[in-house]
């Protein structure tokens, strides 16, 4: 899972294991060589690492541990065994919004360094794999050049040049952090919805600390720059810093970016409210990996969402799923240290004869603190018998306490927790301790440790760190962990805690009944299932994996920037065609033989001319090459059958409608290779959001073909038409294509739906079976020519006739290119079938009146050309798959426009 968005994603991929991982960068590895370009290869930083020189550092922290934990320079070996590496260690620049301390002022040029708390900085702790530096904020205004450079001098000090400070004024922690971050990114992504109150205020001010927000991330981004040497890995975290990897980018687009967002990423539906949505996610989309965000990617910037990622003006970002974790064995070792005892100690006997249930947060509206207390009244209320027997810790660590949200909410915890002791407390004893601060490490571990029940009721988490720590530190205890089905925790411990809705006061107060009276035997299960988990997701291991994610992505994007294909070499191309004796001309419809059209939308004269035409100028050459006996022809198009019955029919070919799934050899009638369990339901629902948004788009048109639906925008104001395909994608997603099985296929200024089955590789199968099977061909063919304006998606017919090569490395890096391409017995993989019912009464008449059986029989005995021959016999010199007008593809070639479709089609033709 990602750190992000943890609550809506349930069927992500698995985190590849450490194994796998190395694997994979090995076989890049491999693939970069090929590249024979150095910059390609995987980092290997060999920079020293400084371990702290504990002697002489005095006691700056009040938690020293801080000190080893910053500047730890371990590693694990391939087996997982911690190494003392000091050399060869990746270097690793972090950039959080804060530091993993926080500097207080004692006097001019005097700090005193605190450790911060939250979340991050403890996932961030256990990051030791790597040469790690931080940059972030000390948490604190510091105006005065006296004071900065002193604090700088302090941190890189003491924590051995590992942590770098990024100066902010007053003015902008006020606009950015207090007021962007905290009062509006915060609230929004954890579905609270932007504030309310003094909305008009909000609203005014909203532009100010957006700047505000870009201009801090602009120092960030500076920071970054002047620390950046070549081969760093960059890795951004977190809300406060969506801006950077766009910032980092610009100056140098070779930088290694990565992004991490540890809160939950909100659904489109309430990420579109933010009046800078756009701005944000695609500065977020500069980064090359990225948390997984993409429904808000594919449905508020209209980009096209793949396994993969996102795909933005040709650049993909890497979208992958990342749980973050903790460093579990720095609790579990702590548990023995003698402090640590000290405090169980004492914690144990303070609450001897009670039960302690323990809630551990930042005072913060999403951690649901007073849902928690009043469920713990509602208990109390309805089990008067518990009221002297059970007591709930509340450390309530003060957060972003100027920010009034926060200090509204403080003084409402107050007053809560006061009226709930007034109520069931004694001379004696009170039912709630709540502190208002936070504790050391070690009081923390000891808490853990001597708890009965942790109640974690978060209203929204991207992940809960503290649940984790309670599991880690109660190996024997074996307490019971009650943890909010909000919390992105509840899908890692889900199994073995109980889990809540926090909004919901009654099951939270009867949950806390099960859990006090848990038998010994289901804590234990429960308990172990959970530690299981804690002790093998780690923190070490989520960097470790989004580093190494992030190294692959790199190399990867350099194979895919290398997909822009090499010119088609004209004269070869014609000379192997004259060569060779039965030749297939597989070509698209649609901006290869149609004229280009203006960028800029036809005259209004020519705007009912919707229909696409064929070339005047191909006219000839099309028929020269139709009428050569020893050359086949097939147009294979998305268009529907009567566009291409209009240009085609008095030329002697086959045509390939709707994406293959409508065939006919000109001189027959149509028939359909739709296959049988083609649901079409989805159509009446799905035309109607294209009408609507045909009716409000000037030119903008929809075409209703059997198979799919397109709507079109390509004589339409281009910036406009872009903005009502974005919207027309929300209506799609949220409503009538919700749950069906249905490909949404972007165009450059189309959006089409079809089933998910039908792509022109699919098709081209069960073309070739009845291509010649009806031409009765006796040689297998020799020479395919592929040509086309295709889609991504329909770039699977230029790699049907090389399977053995991955379409993903280009036809430069191939280590070596097969002599034969593709010997195929043809149709074996697919039947062709007629679906008479699918056409109108006229086309049924003149579609072949076959029966099922029939049908079948003639499919078995068009396998092969005679037993034991095949219908394809290609040598890989004498197949051309070629991209018309696009610049990356997975074809052989390319041509840049249909003109040079007109010139090739021409030499094709009068070939000697
Ligand atoms: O830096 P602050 O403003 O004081 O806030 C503390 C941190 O709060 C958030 O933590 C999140 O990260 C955790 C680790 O991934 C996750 O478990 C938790 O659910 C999140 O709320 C915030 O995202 C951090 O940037 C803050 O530093
Ligand atoms: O007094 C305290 C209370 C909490 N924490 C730490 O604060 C983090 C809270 O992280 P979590 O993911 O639960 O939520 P966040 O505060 O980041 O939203 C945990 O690692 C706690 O150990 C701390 O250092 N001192």
């Amino acid at each position: 899972m990602p750190g992000n968005l943890y609550n809506n994603c349930s069927n992500l991929p698995a985190t590849p294991t450490r194994l796998e991982r190395l694997l994979r960068e090995r076989e890049l590895r491999k693939y970069s060589k090929c590249l024979n370009d150095c910059e390609a290869e995987l980092p290997s930083s060999t920079q020293d690492c400084f371990s702290p020189d504990l002697e002489t550092s005095t006691c700056w922290f009040n938690d020293e541990e801080l000190l080893e934990t910053v500047s730890a320079s371990r590693s694990l070996n391939d087996d997982g065994e911690r190494l003392d590496f000091r050399t060869s260690k990746q270097r690793l620049l972090v950039v959080a919004n804060r530091l993993p301390v926080s500097a207080v002022r004692h006097g001019e040029d005097s700090w005193q360094l605190e450790m911060s708390v939250g979340g991050l900085v403890t996932a961030l702790l256990g990051v030791k794999e790597f040469d790690t530096r931080w940059i972030g904020w000390a948490g604190v205004n510091v105006p005065d050049e006296i004071g900065q450079k002193a604090l700088a001098k302090a941190l890189d000090e003491k924590l051995m040049q590992r942590c770098i400070p990024v100066f902010l004024d007053e003015e902008v922690v006020h606009q950015y952090y207090n007021g962007y971050c905290n009062n509006i990114l915060w609230p929004l992504f954890h579905y609270i919805g932007l504030p309310q109150e003094d909305r008009l205020a909000t609203t005014r001010s909203f532009q100010s600390q957006f700047d505000a927000y870009k201009k801090a991330n602009q120092l960030f981004a500076d920071v970054v720059n002047e620390h950046y040497e070549e081969g760093d890995v960059v890795w951004c975290h977190d809300y406060h810093l969506m801006f950077l990897p766009k910032c980092l980018k610009e100056r140098n687009s070779k930088m290694k970016v990565g992004w991490f967002l540890h809160t939950p990423f909100p659904s489109s539906e309430i990420h579109r409210m933010l009046p800078s949505r756009l701005e944000l996610l695609r500065s977020v989309l500069a980064a090359d990996l990225v948390g997984h965000f993409v429904s808000a990617c594919t449905r508020i910037l209209g980009l096209e969402g793949t396994p993969e990622g996102v795909e933005d003006q040709g650049k993909l970002t890497r979208i992958a799923a990342f749980p973050v974790g903790i460093d579990s064995e720095r609790f579990i070792k702590a548990l023995e240290l003698p402090e640590v005892q000290d405090h169980m100690k004492v914690l144990k006997q303070r609450f001897a004869g009670r039960k302690v249930m323990l809630g551990v947060d930042r005072l913060d509206m999403i951690k649901g603190i007073p849902q928690k207390i009043l469920a713990f009244e509602k208990f109390l209320e309805e089990n008067p018998n518990w009221c002297n027997k059970v007591v709930l810790l509340q450390i309530a660590v003060p957060t972003r306490t100027d920010v009034p949200e926060y200090q509204k909410l403080t003084s409402q915890v107050h007053e809560i927790v006061g009226r709930i002791n007034g109520r069931f407390g004694s001379l004696t004893a009170v039912p709630i301790h709540h502190l208002d601060r936070s504790l050391d490490f070690h009081e923390l571990c000891a808490l853990y440790a001597v708890t009965d029940v942790a109640l974690v009721t978060s209203l929204r988490d991207g992940m809960n760190l503290v649940s984790y720590e309670y599991v880690a530190c109660q190996e024997s205890k074996k307490g019971v962990l009650i943890l909010s089905e909000f919390a992105g925790a509840a899908q890692s411990l889900g199994a073995g805690a109980i889990l809540v809705n926090p909004w919901n006061v009654t099951e939270v107060a009867s949950s806390i009944g099960y859990a006090l009276n848990m038998p010994a035997d289901e804590r234990e299960k429960r308990h172990h299932h959970n530690f299981k988990h804690v002790i093998s997701h780690t923190a070490q291991e989520w960097a470790a994996t989004f580093v190494s994610e992030l190294n692959v992505t790199i190399v990867e994007a350099q194979l895919r920037t290398r997909q822009i294909p090499p010119p088609l070499p004209i004269e070869v191309a014609v000379d192997r065609y004259s060569c060779l004796n039965n030749r297939l001309l597989i070509l698209g419809f649609n901006a290869t033989l149609t004229e280009p059209v203006d960028t800029l939308g036809r005259k209004d004269s020519q705007i009912n001319e919707w229909e696409p035409k064929l070339r005047p100028d191909l006219r000839e050459p099309l028929r020269k090459l139709c009428d050569d006996p020893k050359t086949t022809v097939l147009v294979l198009s998305g268009s529907a059958r009567n566009v291409l019955d209009d240009n085609f029919s008095d030329y002697n070919l086959w045509l390939a409608a709707e994406n293959g799934m409508f065939l006919r050899v000109t001189t027959g009638d149509w028939m359909t290779t739709m296959p049988e369990n083609l649901s079409m339901e989805w159509v009446d629902s799905v035309k109607n959001v294209f009408e609507y948004f045909t009716d409000r788009t000037p030119r903008s048109q929809f075409e209703v073909r059997e198979t799919s639906l397109i709507w079109n925008y390509k004589y339409s104001d281009v910036e406009f038409g872009r903005l009502q395909a974005r919207d027309l994608l929300q209506h799609l997603w949220t409503g009538p294509i919700s749950n069906a099985s249905l490909d949404v296929v972007q165009g450059r200024r189309s959006v089409e739906v079809r089933s998910v089955a039908v792509t022109k590789g699919a098709a081209i199968d069960r073309i070739l079976g009845e291509i010649v099977h009806n031409k009765g061909m006796k040689e297998p063919i020799d020479y395919v020519l592929c040509i086309g304006h295709f889609l991504t998606k329909d770039e699977d017919i230029y790699t049907f006739f090389e399977p053995e090569l991955p379409s993903e490395v280009p036809a430069s890096v191939r280590p070596q290119v097969p002599t034969q391409v593709r010997t195929s017995i043809v149709g074996s993989r697919a039947a062709l079938l007629m679906k008479q019912n699918s056409m109108s009464a006229v086309e049924q008449n003149k579609s072949y009146a076959i029966d099922g059986d029939t049908l079948h029989s003639m499919v078995t005995d068009r396998i092969s050309l005679q037993e034991g021959s095949s219908v394809l016999d290609l040598q890989a010199n004498d197949y051309f798959s070629c991209s018309v007008a696009r610049k990356r593809s997975n074809s052989r070639y390319r041509l840049q426009s249909s003109d040079e479709v007109v010139t090739l089609l021409r030499e094709l033709a009068d070939h000697r």
